[in-house]
């Protein structure tokens, strides 16, 4: 293998080899169009399996309407999305997805929350040892007895963590899942995101307004802009680890640089006439 120094700029090394169920992501000439807006033109992107792949970019670029489409939630207008070969589906169970919100049910125990992760009735053994594995990997083992509006966000996020990761999905979704957290408790979340990755090896793709969060969690960033993708960094691994690093400050200003360079969301061409 080239060493990474010598592999073009926008493609990353290859992720070192992780767990054996790590999703693929095949997305083939994707559009989508609202109102005679042409979102998504034409876009082509994969993400390989393990991969962490961050996507940034202008409010109102489509960020959330690609993430939509890979999990399943919204349909291309044309194109298509597939996930280790199969159209995306929202209640495929190689796929789980965690949102800005935790999304929990208020009258559930945190296990029982956490449990919801499963879907498929599972025996009570499988049940307890899943659920110990995932409240631990969490760290958030001593709280299982508890009520949602007991916990801190930080901590009520930490569940909706676990309940994405308890059935051990290929791909995990990420939609802007820390964006209404203080600083501190997000730093927090993205090492134990980073290490819980490292260690369960699915395939990540995460929505942030934040680069540096991006530059920390990812293996590649991508830049959306108007229609589709204007810009591809890979983040060398080495360097990822260290947030705030020196290596990291200049690619965190290309991809800053990418974002403000980007088209307006608004100002490409309208999807033609029927
Ligand atoms: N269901 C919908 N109906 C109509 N327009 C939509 C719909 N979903 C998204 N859009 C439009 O598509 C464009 C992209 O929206 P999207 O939410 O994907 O952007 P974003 O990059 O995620 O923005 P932000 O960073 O502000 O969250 C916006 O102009 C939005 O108004």
């Amino acid at each position: 293998m080239p060493s990474p120094d010598l592999l073009p700029r926008d493609i990353a090394p290859p992720p070192q080899p992780r767990g054996k169920s790590a999703a693929t992501v095949a997305i083939r000439n994707v559009s989508r169009v609202f109102d005679g807006h042409r979102v998504l033109s034409n876009l082509d992107l994969d993400v390989r399996p393990g991969e962490f792949l961050s996507i940034v970019g202008k409010s109102g670029c489509g960020k959330s309407t690609l993430l939509r489409l890979v999990a399943g939630l919204d349909r291309p207008d044309a194109g298509t999305v597939s996930i280790d070969g199969q159209p995306a589906h929202r209640s495929s169970d190689r796929l789980r997805i965690m949102f800005q919100e935790p999304r929990l049910l208020p009258w559930a125990s945190i296990a029982e929350n956490v449990a919801v992760g499963l879907r498929q009735g599972a025996d009570p053994g499988t049940l307890a040892g899943a659920l110990t594995g995932a409240l631990a990997s969490v760290q958030l083992s001593d709280k299982a007895g508890m009520w949602p509006a007991a916990l801190s966000g930080g901590q009520r996020q930490r569940v909706a963590l676990a309940r994405a990761l308890i059935s051990r999905p290929g791909l995990l979704v990420l939609d802007e899942p820390l964006g209404a957290l203080d600083a501190l408790t997000r730093l927090t979340m993205q090492n134990l995101i980073r290490e819980i990755h490292a260690q369960a090896g699915f395939t990540a793709i995460l929505v942030t307004h934040d680069v540096a969060e991006a530059v920390a969690l990812s293996d590649r960033v991508i830049v959306l802009g108007q229609g589709g993708i204007q810009h591809r960094v890979a983040i060398p691994r080495d360097d990822r680890m260290l947030r705030g690093s020196v290596e990291l400050a200049p690619i965190e200003e290309e991809i800053l640089d990418a974002i403000f360079q980007s088209r307006a969301p608004r100002a490409g061409s309208r999807a033609p006439s029927p």
